[in-house]
């Protein structure tokens, strides 16, 4: 039977009894360079920064951990090394200090210690409950400041674009949080009441501790050099100076926190001996790609359809059918006329190679064919074909479907819908007088309100959902699995935070709101009547003043 995996609470403790194991030798050691500081004037110069960065960290993690009186033993060792740069005066002192916190240690080893420790770790809210399910694109993010009314509106902003936000207003319970759920980023205030720069500090310890850097931006009254360079060591991505524009933040957090790499790239091979297949399989995989192996021909069409790869490798000699034939076959078909297709044979004559890539195959690799040659040909075509599908069918200002996809994806989603009897709801979207926002504000203005309702569109509709821009200020929505009456009551929340969304032009701040109509499968039951519905139902939430959701039986939202 496995193990079962340490819960929280035990990682937690484990991960205080190892501070708790490696400080005497730290202690020990500090002792002597100590000693060491009083030999001259040099190694009293040499060995001062490393005796302050001990307390200082000593400080912080002590803190941070629970370690309250041995946090406070290395503040007063700090703050003397600090105000009494003359080894003397302090020399007793400080080697009192060095005293208690061994004594300390000593009884934090204790079992009475050890109890004590466990309190803390359990005085503290562990979410035990399982993780809600969060969205693709959302977002858990902790904001620690110590001035809550300064933040609300940015909370807001962020909660608007589907985030989740958890608030914390001092740095210890903040800490805890982060080894009990690691967030995808943080906002930090710079300075707090335990230190100028206790924010950043907290990260830093943060980071040293879990050996895994937060991505976090620092949000902080004060613009000068030395809390801008705590924030660089804490490793931060950004630095805003109060007060923040909450859209440039929103953005800062999207950069932040977007995906490494893209979705992996698919690969079909086709290939009639299994071994020769999966050991291309196996070298592609390793490249991170994702393989799905066909032994014969027949079948490649059907793995097509299913898979959608971005690639085809295909063995030129296979019975039945050959490489040439199939790849034929394959550019026969409209929707795949694009689709690269790489021969992998054993043929070396190049009139015969010649002769195979007259089907309009890619490229031509030789067996055995080289690990990174065959990775690197595949990345590169199949990367083309991305770039080139993505131009094709997104909207460059927005990313979101263009016109003709939309419309093609509505098509598809119903065809299948016919045959399963689902229900699905469709939503045409208008922003309210953007003629008169565009005149008043500027095009830039403008454009920036047509990016934020997007996004606002992609943070909360879930991922199956189709999203597009249909024209200029006009977006439609299919929102798969829901009724007309659902669909509604989800634009109508995304119609009320959208129009606390603040804008700004230069110094101008100013709002917008947008109308909406819903229409609903299978009361409509094509696309084009779908569109015709949602268009009357737009139509009237306009006439009847706009900034608000029409469905199709006039009922308002
Ligand atoms: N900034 C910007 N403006 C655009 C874009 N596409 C279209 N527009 C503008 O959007 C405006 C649309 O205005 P109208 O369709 O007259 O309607 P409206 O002013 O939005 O008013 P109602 O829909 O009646 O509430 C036009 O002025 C277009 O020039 C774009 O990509 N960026």
């Amino acid at each position: 039977m496995s193990k079962p995996a340490p819960s929280l609470h035990d990682k937690l403790n484990q991960l205080r009894e190892r501070f708790i194991e490696q400080l005497p030798h730290r202690l020990a050691q500090t002792a002597v360079q100590w000693q060491q500081s009083r030999n001259s004037e040099e190694e009293q110069t040499r060995l001062a920064p490393e005796l302050h960065r001990f307390f200082h960290s000593l400080k912080g993690t002590g803190r941070s951990l629970g370690f309250e009186r041995l946090a406070l033993l290395a503040d007063q060792a700090e703050t003397a090394l600090i105000s009494c740069p003359t080894r003397s005066d302090i020399d007793t002192y400080i080697t009192q200090l060095l005293q208690q916190m061994e004594r300390e240690q000593q009884h934090l080893r204790s079992h009475h210690g050890q109890q004590q420790a466990l309190a803390a770790v359990n005085s503290f809210e562990l979410t035990n409950q399982a993780e809600p399910l969060r969205n693709k694109r959302q977002r858990l993010i902790y904001l620690c400041d110590d001035e809550p009314e300064q933040v609300s509106h940015l909370i807001h902003h962020l909660r608007c674009f589907g985030h989740e936000v958890v608030q914390f207003i001092d740095t210890g319970t903040f800490f805890n949080a982060v080894l009990t759920r690691r967030p995808d980023a943080v906002i930090m205030d710079v300075h707090f009441p335990q230190g100028q720069t206790a924010g950043t500090e907290t990260l830093t310890s943060l980071n040293k501790l879990t050996g895994e850097p937060l991505p976090a931006i620092v949000l902080s009254a004060h613009g000068d050099f030395h809390s801008r360079l705590s924030a660089v060591r804490a490793g931060c991505g950004g630095y805003f100076t109060k007060p923040v524009k909450p859209l440039d933040l929103m953005l800062a957090v999207d950069e932040l926190t977007a995906p490494a790499a893209d979705e992996p790239l698919k690969v079909l091979i086709v290939d009639d001996e299994p071994e020769v297949a999966a050991y291309h399989a196996l070298l592609l995989e390793e490249a991170s790609m994702i393989v799905q192996q066909v032994h014969h021909p027949a079948d490649a069409l059907n793995a097509l359809e299913r898979f959608s790869p971005d690639l085809v490798l295909v063995d030129v000699y296979m019975p039945v059918c050959s490489g040439e034939e199939l790849a034929t076959i394959i550019r026969q078909q409209p929707e795949h006329v694009g689709l690269p297709i790489i021969y992998l044979s054993s043929e070396t004559d190049s009139q015969k190679q010649i002769s195979a890539m007259a089907a309009g195959v890619e490229a031509f690799l030789t067996k055995p064919v080289q690990p990174e040659e065959l990775v690197s040909a595949v990345r590169l075509r199949a990367e083309r074909l991305r770039l080139l599908r993505s131009l094709m069918t997104r909207d460059s200002m927005t990313g979101l479907y263009n016109h003709s996809t939309t419309t093609d994806l509505i098509t598809k989603t119903l065809s299948q819908a016919h045959r399963e009897e689902n229900q699905h709801a469709m939503a045409m979207i208008d922003i309210d007088h953007f003629k008169q926002v565009n005149d008043t504000h500027g095009h830039l203005a403008g454009d920036q309100v047509i990016i934020t309702l997007a996004r606002l569109l992609k943070s909360r509709l879930r991922l199956s959902d189709i999203i597009g821009r249909y024209g200029g200020e006009e977006f439609v929505v299919l929102l798969k699995g829901v009724s007309g009456e659902q669909a509604a009551r989800l634009i109508e929340s995304l119609r009320e935070d959208f129009a606390l969304v603040d804008f700004h032009a230069g110094d101008v701040r100013f709002r917008c709101t947008f109308s909406a109509g819903v229409s609903s499968f299978p009361e409509q039951p094509s696309t084009e009547s779908l569109r015709l519905s949602s268009d009357q139902a737009l139509y009237r939430a306009k006439e009847l003043g706009r900034n608000q959701v029409s469905t199709e039986l006039a009922d308002e939202f």
